[in-house]
């Protein structure tokens, strides 16, 4: 079973790249995702179309306090399902340098092959986030431990942008294949890892802060739109990623995603529930409840 890890901040493109990984499959592959926050947003999209084995480990740190969860997944996926392929997508506040780690005194017994680890940037904040200092060595562990980065959302920027971010890049890794790309769409090249355990495994403490939400509410997007809006002006303090799947008054569904002031929204073919989550640093979790009107 050859197991693909792909990393990435909050937001850059993880979700769209499993998705991608999936459809280039063609079958034979099951997927395990870990958020952070209380809400499974991603099992959701990554599920819809697409028939996947799947398995969704709760908020935590995959590498730390849900290692033996992770190998317990593993080990299921392996005698339940037996596919080619396993990609595990972490949280994006995940630190990815432990995974194999864990999962390296299983390797032999359950026939594990550990691709390269894709770790994957938002070309549209890159730079402001590492400079900002706000994310810490957390932030760049991400990129010191990949095998390849995807430079993704490269259509937000212009080339300049570009070469700076791979200068940057060359000061954290020098051996990573660097990608640039337009919704994670590449090939990515095959790469099987001897050894699951040479990484520099660093703890890093951080202090984001989640709200999430979930609640047989409807939501319009034309009032959610404004509220991003707000967000995006700093109304409700430091939240960088929201996103969520929601009920619409007509009685349809729609998808809501939040990264770093950019957002979108689309129709989504159907929930049960809405679910709404916001990521940030010491945000107004009151005031934002209050104007989304859920407490
Ligand atoms: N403009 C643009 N948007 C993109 C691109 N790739 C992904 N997105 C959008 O960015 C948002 C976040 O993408 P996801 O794939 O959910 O990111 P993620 O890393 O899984 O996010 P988390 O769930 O927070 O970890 C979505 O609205 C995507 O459609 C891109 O290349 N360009």
């Amino acid at each position: 079973m050859k197991i693909k890890i792909i990393s990435g901040f909050l937001g850059a493109g993880k979700t769209t790249c499993v998705k991608n990984v999936i459809k280039k499959a063609g079958g034979d592959i099951a997927v395990i995702v870990n958020e952070f926050g209380d809400v499974g947003i991603d099992a959701e999209l990554v599920s819809k179309g697409d028939a996947v084995d799947m398995v969704e480990l709760p908020s935590g740190c995959i590498c730390c306090t849900l290692a033996n969860d992770l190998v317990s997944a593993v080990k299921e996926i392996k005698t339940k399902y037996n596919p080619k392929r396993l990609v595990i997508e972490p949280s994006g506040l995940a630190v990815p340098s432990g995974i194999l780690e864990a999962l390296e005194p299983i390797k032999e017994e359950y026939g594990l092959e550990f691709e390269g680890i894709i770790g994957i940037i938002d070309a549209d904040s890159f730079l402001a986030n590492i400079h900002s200092g706000l994310f810490g060595d957390f932030y760049t562990d991400q990129l010191a431990n990949s095998d390849i980065i995807l430079i993704n959302k490269i259509d937000l920027v212009n080339e300049n942008t570009v070469k700076a971010i791979e200068e940057e890049l060359a000061k954290h890794n020098q051996h990573a294949i660097l990608l640039q790309t337009v919704n994670c769409e590449t090939d990515l090249p095959d790469i099987i890892r001897e050894h699951g355990a040479d990484y520099l495994h660093l703890h890093f403490y951080h202090d984001f802060d989640s709200l999430a939400i979930t609640s047989d509410k409807a939501f319009n997007s034309n009032q959610l739109e404004e509220i991003l809006k707000e967000m995006k002006a700093g109304k409700y303090g430091n939240i960088y990623r929201a996103k969520g799947i929601y009920k619409t008054p007509d009685g349809g569904a729609a998808k809501m995603d939040y990264v770093q002031g950019n957002y979108g929204f689309e129709k989504f073919p159907e929930t049960n529930e809405s679910k709404l989550i916001f990521i940030g640093k010491e945000f107004d979790r009151k005031a934002l409840e209050q104007r989304l009107d859920v407490l």
